[in-house]
């Protein structure tokens, strides 16, 4: 990691390449630690993905055109039973204060399946995975196939990422218990094999993909919030497993171009406190560690604090961002163990600390969304 001339400092994401990813026998295991372990940023990013410029390019360059449909062709998209987890998104979500988030517009679908399920029972309890995609057929049709290519890739990358996340608690999990040889091992490798992300991830129905725009920020805006790092998207852990992350772009009336203010962009809390701004090229894919993750490995893998921060100054004016973001998440029926040295959303998890991940997931929209339509 290095830190560039900004203020505040920005950092450098720890990088691994496609080619290094790709091989299964390689031991990646200390840059999965530089990256994701006790000491990491909880971000890393993935280099010379083949497609995957030009996949993040055309779906990027849609969420402005996506935003500026009239309100009524917009509408038609919204689907309130999943609470808005499917199809567009707008000022439902609520952030810290208890506002609705008018920031930002976002596009949620799975880029998988179109139908997880037609079981109405599922459907009813578990809205906002097993719901079906909405897509603008007629407004936007490029839009449901320039999603799924780019859901797609992070997806594939994100289990290999996944596969060696698990290579990496192995060897951490066997350091820890020195005198592993004594005891009953297939029994251990078999526990262990239960929790490992890259299965659950792999027979998972539930990945989400978000297309994230940033509205312009408006001047008087750009003064109340200027000070405060979380100004555009507010500080949180994200939810699923793992997160594939483009890097943002800038636009001002739907061209891209550089952003005037060098502080905008995603930040970070590290395991120590410090709040720093990752940087990663356009050309990578990001990804960061969610608290299901955290759960599921008992603390081992942290989930990551973040937020975005808004552009300043007179030149910030009419500025957008586009970026997508993939939440690789396990299935529904997926059962979550609630260890005791994990402390996240305590107040939902019953005595016995036992959920499927259908169910926390909806006690969480409790929380942040209004409640069940
Ligand atoms: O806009 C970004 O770069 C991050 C978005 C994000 O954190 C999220 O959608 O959970
Ligand atoms: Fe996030």
């Amino acid at each position: 990691m290095s830190f560039s001339s900004e203020a505040p400092p920005a950092l450098r994401t720890v990088t691994i390449s496609y080619a290094q990813l790709q091989d299964k026998n390689a031991d990646l295991s200390a840059k999965i630690e530089e990256g994701f372990g006790p000491n990491g940023l909880g971000i890393l990013s993935i280099t010379d993905v083949p497609g995957y410029c030009s996949a993040r390019q055309t779906l990027l360059h849609l969420s402005p055109r996506l935003a500026s449909l009239p309100e009524e062709v917009k509408k038609e998209i919204e689907d309130p039973h999943s609470r808005y987890n499917f199809g567009w998104s707008h000022g439902k979500e609520k952030l810290e204060s208890g506002k609705p988030d008018m920031l930002k517009g976002s596009f949620y679908a799975n880029p998988i399946l179109d139908i997880p399920t037609t079981e109405e029972s599922l459907i009813y309890r578990y809205p906002s995975y097993c719901g079906q995609n909405i897509w603008p057929s007629h407004a936007l049709p490029e839009l449901e196939v320039a999603f799924k290519a780019l859901g797609k890739l992070i997806l594939e990358v994100g289990l290999m990422v996944a596969y060696h996340c698990d290579r990496y608690d192995e060897t951490a999990d066997s350091s820890s218990y020195p005198y592993l040889e004594f005891f009953d091992v297939s029994k251990e490798m078999k526990m262990h094999e239960d929790k490992s992300l890259e299965p659950i991830l792999l027979r998972s129905r539930c990945h989400k993909g978000r297309l994230l725009y940033y509205f312009p920020m408006q001047q008087s805006n750009c003064s109340q919030d200027g000070d405060s790092m979380s100004s555009w998207c507010g500080w949180h852990t994200d939810h699923g497993s793992l997160t594939g992350l483009t890097c943002g772009m800038f636009l001002r009336n739907t061209v891209e171009m550089p952003c005037s203010d060098g502080a905008a962009g995603l930040y970070i809390k590290t395991r120590t406190g410090q709040i720093v701004k990752v940087v990663y090229g356009e050309d990578e894919i990001a990804y960061q560690i969610g608290e299901t993750t955290e759960i599921m490995s008992r603390g081992h893998l942290c989930a990551t604090p973040h937020c975005v921060r808004a552009p300043r100054g007179d030149e910030a004016f009419g500025l957008e961002r586009s970026t997508f973001a993939l939440f690789m998440q396990p299935d529904w029926d997926e059962k979550l163990n609630f260890p005791d040295v994990v402390h996240i959303h305590k107040e939902l998890i019953p005595a016995g600390g036992s959920l499927t991940f259908g169910e926390y997931t909806e006690k969480l929209l409790d929380k942040y969304y209004h409640l069940k339509m």
